[in-house]
């Protein structure tokens, strides 16, 4: 069952036009993933690479593609989380970097904080060398549009934001049971300056624990953080639950409880995977014993050879 790379592009309802591109995204960071654990290498790069790669498609909103600010800019949340130690890394409201998951790690690895945010996330970018790319690069004409639309005196930002999500995340176990979680995210489109979701908070935008498992969620960030929704799966697997059973247990609360919807993608130290959703769509793929799985849609799973040769 080991190795196993399980990957999400955002849970909401997905245009037509952007859903098969969508699609196509998961599905090739899912294989860079796989490709990194099948060479050996670890489940915590296996996730962060298959998340910066995702962030550099301006199809999700991560990195490049990100919503934007009330005030028409891109702060951008990402954590890590590697499950052998419990440690982890994140950025929260950081700017003009490319890969937020990759200064996520460096936080992790470098310092002995688990949270840099805004121009402190930014300063120590810039002590590690990583380069300062302009605004202008990570935002889409897609974004602004949607920014535009949601300034009108009748928007409601969060039920478009319900519509269309895009956050990218991804769960891992590597061969000798390493386990980790990466999420990546603009956040909620035209949210307030200075706004922190769910994704850069340990137990709600992702937890990992080679002991239980690993999760990496989207939706609505608010209600992920009011109910814990990463730990709170965990610990239903901790009661013995599969990661399928302790998804849908944890989501159907949180829409019961708060009225948030989301989706999440979840690993157990075995490596049974599950991709879970209540959101009308979650694009989403997973890698196992040379099989790529993947779907969108309720009830869809498709399943193909892993092409390697990427
Ligand atoms: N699209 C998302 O998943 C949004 C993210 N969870 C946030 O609230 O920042």
């Amino acid at each position: 069952m080991l190795p196993v790379v399980v990957v999400h592009g955002g849970a909401g309802h997905i245009p037509k036009e952007r859903a098969e591109l969508s699609t196509i995204g998961v599905k090739e960071a899912t294989r860079t993933g796989y490709a990194i654990l099948q060479k050996g290498g670890c489940a915590m790069d296996a996730v962060v690479e298959a998340v910066a790669l995702m962030e550099n498609n301006p199809r999700f909103n991560a990195g490049r593609g990100s919503v934007l600010n009330v005030k028409g800019e891109v702060e951008m949340d990402a954590m890590v989380m590697d499950g052998r130690t419990l440690d982890s890394g994140a950025v929260s409201a950081v700017r003009r970097i490319a890969n937020p998951v990759q200064l996520a790690r460096l936080v992790m690895e470098k310092t002995k904080h688990l949270c840099l945010t805004a121009e402190g996330a930014s300063k120590f970018a810039r002590s590690m060398g990583v380069p300062e790319v302009p605004e202008e690069s990570l935002i889409t004409d897609y974004a602004k549009m949607r920014w535009k639309k949601n300034l009108q005196p009748d928007a409601n930002p969060v039920e478009c934001q319900m519509g269309k999500m895009g956050t990218v995340g991804a769960v891992a176990v590597d061969k000798d049971g390493n386990i980790a979680c990466a999420t990546s995210t603009g956040g909620m489109i035209n949210k307030m300056e200075g706004r922190v979701g769910d994704t850069p908070c340990v137990g709600c935008g992702g937890y990992a624990d080679n002991n239980i498992g690993a999760v990496s969620p989207t939706g609505h960030g608010e209600a992920i953080m009011k109910v814990t929704l990463s730990r709170l799966i965990l610990f239903h697997m901790e009661q013995g639950k599969t990661p399928e059973e302790a998804s849908d247990l944890a989501l159907t609360y949180m829409k019961e409880r708060v009225d948030g919807l989301g989706g999440v993608v979840v690993v157990d130290p075995k490596g049974t995977w599950a991709a879970r959703f209540s959101s009308l769509q979650m694009s989403w793929a997973a890698a196992q014993q040379g099989e790529l799985h993947f779907g969108l849609y309720h009830g869809e799973h498709f399943v193909e050879p892993v092409q390697e040769n990427i």
